[in-house]
């Protein structure tokens, strides 16, 4: 029997103040593949990637990877970058210069879009441009895993869809965990889907169906 290298987050437990955020969570993120969460707004979503990546504590968690306990994932060598919701870079940066910084690849033939847009500043960028370009800074990153909280929004359907086909390009050499509203999207990539309900995380086994019952998309 073959056992894929996995990221796991377990047992975390977050409260802000007296309110409990989190409570009883167990996602598995196998090297390879890409893992979804969905949830309502306000659920914990953004505050679970964080706390993967290792920039906000929790009253407890346990974060593993290859089961091995890590305490600071994001300082960690090649192991984990995560896209934010909020832009990233500073604007007066230009496109080209982001991604050396960040060690990204994006060669030439990538195509003419790379060549109209890296030489720009950052702040010159739309803001659906500058979300899809931040997204592939992280995406293309020499790490081992990738974490993009909304990476769908703000981007048209076409650049939904390229950003789609370039996770899936990625996932030979990563591991993906994303959280989006755009639902059909990210269940069309995801390999396995967990729902953050209550703090606590299920894995949905008939994702749509699952998804009704649990009043996150209407009947
Ligand atoms: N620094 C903070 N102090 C107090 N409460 C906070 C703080 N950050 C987040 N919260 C609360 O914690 C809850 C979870 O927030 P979080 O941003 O993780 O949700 P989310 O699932 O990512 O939401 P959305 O889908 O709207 O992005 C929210 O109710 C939010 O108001």
């Amino acid at each position: 029997m073959k056992f894929f290298k996995c990221l796991e987050a377990d047992s975390i437990e977050l409260a802000y103040g007296e309110r409990k955020i989190l409570q009883n969570i167990y996602l598995k993120m196998p090297l390879g593949e890409v893992t979804a969460i969905l949830g309502r707004n306000g659920c914990g979503k953004s505050s679970l990637l964080q706390i993967i990546f290792g920039t906000l504590k929790p009253v407890f968690k346990s974060v593993r990877w290859d089961g091995r306990f890590v305490e600071f994932p994001f300082r960690e060598h090649h192991l984990v970058r995560y896209l934010p919701q909020h832009p990233l870079t500073p604007p007066s940066l230009r496109v080209q210069e982001a991604f050396k910084w960040y060690d990204s690849v994006v060669d030439d033939s990538f195509g003419e879009r790379w060549q109209v847009v890296k030489n720009k500043r950052l702040g010159e960028l739309s803001g659906g441009e500058r979300r899809f370009w931040e997204t592939l800074l992280i995406l293309f990153s020499p790490v081992q895993y990738v974490l993009l909280d909304e990476p769908f929004s703000h981007l048209s359907p076409i650049y939904v869809e390229q950003l789609k086909w370039l996770i899936l390009s990625q996932k030979a050499q990563k591991g993906i965990l994303i959280t989006d509203h755009l639902y059909r999207d990210v269940l069309e990539i995801a390999d396995q889907t967990y729902f953050l309900q209550n703090g606590t995380t299920y894995l949905l086994t008939n994702p749509l169906r699952d998804l009704m019952d649990r009043g996150y998309i209407p009947e």
